[in-house]
């Protein structure tokens, strides 16, 4: 199984990814540019956080154009999991894999700290080693995490159980407390909580090394050799 981090230019959350991915879970993981047009390699795409393009427009904004943008999209559609943290999921929204968008955070302040976060639903690949109801702890770092979508999209996310994590404290005016959402396939997920910051006691948490356990038990179910 591999796992490959996608590097834009101005990503600064790849190597805190590769971190959690190569010495915590120690799997196997590769950098991949923002230039690659083939991605058949992996099994995992991990769009990390940071200020792709220096955030010009919107967060993501820019970085939807990337080449590997094509590919990622490609892999999402064949089932290829996807998690898209803090910039990746600006990128994961301008790029229409997800739906809804990102506004400035209601404070206009960079908000950076550890937050409790509800996690919703379990019933996902990138979920299913946490308790439906739990309160995590994972750090978030953003300025433009704001999660917008009108109220039709907003049921629709409900009624599809699509809604992942919620804010217990909403650091920044989101709709619905949203912190975090899947597609409706179910591989493709966006949160902006860095969950790759809370995978050691070192950094106060252990909380998101469960996401990618649970990543790792959804692959391999789903590639059972007998
Ligand atoms: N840590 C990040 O990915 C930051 C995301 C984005 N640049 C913002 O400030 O909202």
């Amino acid at each position: 199984m591999k796992f490959a981090v996608i590097v834009f230019p101005g990503s600064n959350c790849d190597v805190d990814m590769y971190h959690a991915v190569k010495d915590i879970l120690e799997e196997e993981v590769e950098y991949v540019w923002h230039t690659e047009t083939d991605l058949s390699a992996y099994d995992v795409l991990l769009l990390p956080g940071g200020f792709s393009y220096g955030d010009y427009l919107r967060g993501g904004a820019l970085a939807r154009f990337a080449p590997v943008m094509e590919a990622v999209k490609e892999a999402a559609e064949r089932g290829t999991f996807v998690l898209g943290v803090c910039n990746g999921f600006q990128i994961l929204l301008e790029a229409g894999l997800l739906p809804g968008a990102m506004r400035r955070n209601n404070s206009l302040k960079f908000r950076c700290f550890h937050t409790p976060l509800e996690v919703v639903n379990t019933d996902t690949p990138f979920t299913s080693h946490y308790m439906e109801g739990e309160v995590i702890s994972i750090p978030i770092a953003h300025g433009e995490g704001n999660y917008y979508c009108d109220p039709a999209t907003l049921a629709e996310l409900e009624q599809n159980r699509q809604i992942v994590f919620r804010y217990k404290e909403n650091p920044n005016g989101s709709v619905g407390d949203i912190a975090g959402i899947i597609n409706k396939a179910g591989n493709v997920l966006g949160m902006m909580p860095h969950p790759e910051r809370a995978v050691e006691d070192l950094l106060g948490s252990r909380d998101g090394l469960r996401l990618f356990t649970s990543i790792l038990q959804a692959w391999r179910e789903s590639h059972v050799t007998v």
